[in-house]
Formats: C-alpha cells, sequence, structure tokens
C-alpha cells in the first residue's frame, strides 16, 4: 500500500537508514544505538546503528570519489538531474509528507508545504546551476584574467529535527548544484525522512556515492566536523551546539554555514489590519507545534490595541485542532518527544511564578482516540502580563508559547526588540509603509517579515545575525556558500623580470 494510505500506529521502519554509494546499507560499526518515535503515539518506529569512524570514512570516501565525476559535468547537466529529482519529489510528495508527520509529528497539512518548498528548493538551484559562471577581466597588453566558479569538495550537512526533509533539501539542493558532494546527518530523532531524498537523488541519476546518509548523535557529528577530507560543515540546531561545530572546523579551517537559534520580535502597531496581525501572530508562534527557529514569540503590541488584539488572537489559538497528525484537519500534531514536552510545560510553569498570566492553553492534552494516548501534546499557550526579563520573553522555548508584551512608541519597541543575543527573524504589522520600511532597517536580524509571517519563499537567502548564525540558505547568495572562486592570470607577453 502506498505509504500515503497508512494511520498512525502502523508504520515501522524495515530497511536500513544508512545510505552509501547509492544504496541503503547497514553501517560497518557502531558508536551506540538510538531509538526514534512515533511522537503522536510514543511508539518505538526504529532502533538503529549510530555510525562509527570506519562507516563515517566509507561515508566520505563514497562522497570523494562521486566528487571526482559530478565535478566535471557542466552547470547544464546538473540542472538537468536535479529538475528530475525535484519531479520525483513533487511526485511522491504525499508519501514523503506521511513519513515527516509520523517521525516529526507536525500536521500533514503543515508536511506537505514542507515538501512544496523542498521541491522548489531544487528547482531554484537546478536552475542556477546552468547559469553558473566567472569573469573575465581584461589586463594591460593584451594579457588578461578570468575566473573559475569550482565547488568545494565533499561537504557535510548535519540537520536538527524539526524540518528534517527540507533542512536536507535546502542544504544538498545548492551543494549539489555547485558540484559538490554530501555527507548528511539527521539528527537521531528524526532519522527517516532523509533516506528518501537519497534514494531519490540516485533514481534522478546523480553518480552512486555523490550524497550520502550516516545516522547518529554527538559522536557521529564530531567524527565528521573533524575528518580532514570534509571540506564544509553546514549545519542547522542550536546555538551551543554551533559553537562546538565552530570550533571544530575552525582547526581544519573549514568554512561553516551556522542556522542556530531564536527568540525573534514580532511587532504589532496600532495602524496594522488587525485580523492579519493576529493571523500573523499564530503563523509566527505556532507551526510545527511552535518548534521553529524563526519564530516570533516576543510579540509586542502598542498599547491602544492590546486588548482588541489579544482577544483575536486568543479566539483563533482556541480554534486549531490539535490531535492526530495524519488526520487531514488537525493543525497541531504532538511535540517531538516527553522530555522536550516536559521542557515546554516548564517554561511555562517559570512563566507563571515570574508573574505572567495564560490567558490559554500551556497544559497536556490527552486526545480521545485511546491509540493517542501516549503521544507527547499540549494545547497551544498564550501568555501575557510579559516583562522583557522574564525566562519565557529571554529564552528560546522551542514550543508552542506565545509571550505578549506591550509598549508605547517606536523607539522603545526596537529598542527593547533588539534587546537580545539572537538574530534570526523579526516581524511588524502596520499600514503605514514609511514605518514598516523604517522599523526592518533598525532590526537585528536576518529575515524580517513586512505584514506576514515564517513564509519561506525559496528565492529568498534566509540566516542570522549575532548568535542566529551566519551564512545563508535559499537564495542566489547561498551559491557562494558552497563554492569556491579561482582567479587565472593569463600572460599575452614577455615575462618583465625584477631580476
Ligand atoms: N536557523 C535555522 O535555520 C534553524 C532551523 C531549525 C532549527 N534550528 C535550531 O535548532 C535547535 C533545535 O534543534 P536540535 O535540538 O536538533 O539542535 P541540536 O543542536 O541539539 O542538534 C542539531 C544537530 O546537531 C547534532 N549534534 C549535536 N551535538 C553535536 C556535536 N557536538 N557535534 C556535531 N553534531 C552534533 C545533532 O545530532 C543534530 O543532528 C533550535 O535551537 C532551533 O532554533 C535552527
Ligand atoms: O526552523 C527553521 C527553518 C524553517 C523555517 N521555516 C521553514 N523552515
Amino acid at each position: 500500500a502506498p505509504i500515503a494510505a497508512m494511520s498512525t500506529g502502523t508504520f515501522v521502519v524495515s530497511q536500513p537508514l544508512n545510505y552509501r554509494g547509492g544504496a541503503r546499507v547497514e553501517p560497518v560499526d557502531a558508536s551506540g544505538t538510538e531509538k526514534a518515535f512515533e511522537p503522536a503515539t510514543g511508539r518505538v518506529i526504529a532502533t538503529f546503528t549510530c555510525s562509527g569512524e570506519k562507516e563515517v570514512n566509507l561515508a566520505v570516501q563514497d562522497a570523494k570519489a562521486a566528487f571526482k565525476i559530478w565535478s566535471k559535468k557542466s552547470g547544464m547537466e546538473r540542472c538537468r538531474i536535479l529538475l528530475e529529482a525535484a519531479r520525483i519529489i513533487r511526485e511522491r510528495r504525499d508519501d514523503i509528507a506521511t513519513v515527516e508527520t509520523i517521525n516529526n509529528g507536525k500536521s500533514i497539512f503543515e508536511a506537505r508545504w514542507d515538501i512544496d518548498t523542498s521541491w522548489q528548493c531544487l528547482e531554484y538551484y537546478a536552475g542556477l546551476a546552468g547559469s553558473m559562471a566567472g569573469e573575465h577581466i581584461q589586463l594591460p597588453g593584451g594579457s588578461f584574467g578570468y575566473t573559475r566558479r569550482e565547488p568545494l569538495g565533499v561537504c557535510v550537512g548535519i540537520g536538527a529535527w524539526n524540518y528534517p526533509f527540507q533542512i536536507a533539501c535546502w542544504k544538498s539542493a545548492p551543494a549539489l548544484a555547485c558540484g559538490n558532494a554530501m555527507v548528511f546527518k539527521p539528527s537521531p530523532f528524526t532519522p527517516v525522512s532523509v533516506l528518501l531524498l537519497a534514494e531519490i537523488y540516485t533514481e534522478a541519476g546523480v553518480p552512486p556515492g555523490l550524497f550520502n546518509v550516516v545516522q547518529g548523535g554527538a559522536a557521529t557529528g564530531q567524527l565528521l566536523c573533524q575528518h580532514r577530507d570534509v571540506a564544509k560543515v553546514s549545519f542547522t540546531g542550536s546555538v551551543p551546539t554551533g559553537s562546538k561545530i565552530m570550533e571544530m572546523s575552525a582547526k581544519g579551517i573549514k568554512p561553516v554555514t551556522l542556522e542556530l537559534g531564536g527568540k525573534s520580535p514580532l511587532i504589532i502597531f496600532s495602524d496594522c489590519d488587525l485580523k492579519n496581525a493576529a493571523k500573523g501572530a499564530l503563523m509566527a508562534n505556532f507551526l510545527t507545534q511552535g518548534e521553529v527557529c524563526c519564530n516570533g514569540t516576543r510579540v509586542f503590541v502598542q498599547k491602544d490595541i492590546l486588548d482588541q488584539f489579544t482577544e483575536e488572537v486568543v479566539k483563533q489559538t482556541q480554534r486549531i485542532k490539535i490531535g492526530d497528525p495524519l488526520l487531514e484537519d488537525t493543525r497541531m500534531g504532538p511535540l517531538i518527544n516527553r522530555p522536550h514536552l516536559e521542557r515546554v510545560l516548564g517554561f511555562v510553569k517559570v512563566a507563571k511564578e515570574q508573574g505572567a498570566k495564560v490567558l490559554c492553553g500551556g497544559d497536556i492534552f490527552v486526545p480521545e482516540d485511546p491509540k493517542l494516548k501516549d503521544g507527547y501534546y499540549m494545547t497551544p499557550c498564550v501568555l501575557t502580563n510579559c516583562r522583557d526579563d522574564m525566562t519565557c520573553v529571554k529564552e528560546e522555548i522551542f514550543g508552542p508559547v506565545m509571550s505578549i508584551l506591550s509598549f508605547d512608541t517606536e523607539a522603545e519597541v526596537l529598542e527593547r526588540a533588539n534587546d537580545t543575543t539572537f538574530g534570526l527573524a523579526a516581524g511588524v504589522f502596520t499600514r503605514d509603509i514609511q514605518r514598516a520600511h523604517r522599523v526592518v532597517a533598525e532590526l537585528q536580524a536576518g529575515m524580517c517579515f513586512i505584514n506576514n509571517y515564517n513564509v519561506s519563499p525559496v528565492e529568498l537567502p534566509f540566516g542570522g545575525y549575532k548568535k542566529s548564525g551566519f551564512g545563508r540558505e535559499n537564495g542566489r547568495v547561498t551559491i557562494e556558500y558552497y563554492s569556491q572562486l579561482k582567479t587565472v592570470c593569463v600572460e599575452m607577453g614577455d615575462v618583465e623580470s625584477a631580476f
């Protein structure tokens, strides 16, 4: 039966979860085992081996061999293969989305969006592959120089668990378009869907070994970052891990892309379209159970519309249908795992102790369906009476918890919005076009939204300021993060020697 026809509580992984040389393989050595869960039911869907040093070496060696073939292809040849991979992802959209929902917990409705931005990413970089070019520079006496945009070699991708398939595409598509090979390590919480991508790349015609998958946690990740044949590391995850990745990469002078966490501000001015602003606040807080890096969790509302706005947000939040993530009308599924659920509920408890008022949600939720009783559900939470010094306002919660704060003036809110070590995203809702642009120009964030939030067009670069990281994913600029420039200087006359 097609995967898309599966219901919650039935899926088990029966094939190996490593991918090397164009096929699924069992790793040749191990650094422990991990279990992957179905968050909707708390069921184990896979027990797998974390890759040890020998397996990591083999994956990198295979990638190196494939790189030799792939990097010699023209941009147009790479373009055709990436387009074919994009077509297959589009064709299998529902199957891939179903696997993503089963292993991550996000609603199937939302998982389909993720798969759409995944194939769109492959299409986008396929388009750029054919137009990558250097420059020709005329020099005196008929001499000249030219530049070549060349790939880096074997790139490593390390992913977080909140967008498993999409993160793998956002890293591999630009990497492969530029002529690199990739070894990808997903989060041990979500090891499954990236295998579907690996199989699709093979089916589309990439050389065996060009895109390999190793499984595991920190130990396997370290082996990858420290490997001498790895040319670049692109990491998505938390700030503390990002800092370790940078340290390891620094030892080998490897360039890194760091897509890290955030505590982003969303500023609602009283001249906004209130219904849209409330919808924007929900988009900024409750996608993927609030487990989104760029979420606008500090919602600053101008005082004169605070009550009206809060009422509308609470009304919309209470309407969110929580439950079996594979059902078509569900809009919020379970959180990723039990410890994370408890951590998020802990933030709500501390918020209350520090004086915040819970307007709705913030409790464990037990769906009626008995098969879901051991899942990791909670009700989306809106907090008010918040102050800038509260833990819920300062720290990344990574769960469905919105903190509402009030403000009086533009200057005041800008200062408060920027008073954070993070700088991933920010948003503003206003009908005043000049104010909108003036405010975003002052916001210290890599991704700013005006009158919307958390839309992810692949044409736009995405990435952080400050401790939210550096480098970008998506957009034309990402080519620069997966390639290097060679300059060739050509003498057409005689050597003018100093000696
Ligand atoms: N900026 C973005 O684009 C973006 C996107 C998604 C998630 N995130 C952030 O990710 C975090 C949540 O994800 P998480 O809990 O998986 O993060 P994490 O940092 O715990 O883990 C991320 C990845 O790093 C691996 N890892 C852990 N320790 C490592 C080490 N020492 N060496 C090498 N690899 C190691 C993990 O196995 C996992 O694959 C949040 O902070 C969130 O904001 C950022
Ligand atoms: O979690 C952050 C990455 C992201 C945001 N929207 C889609 N992907």
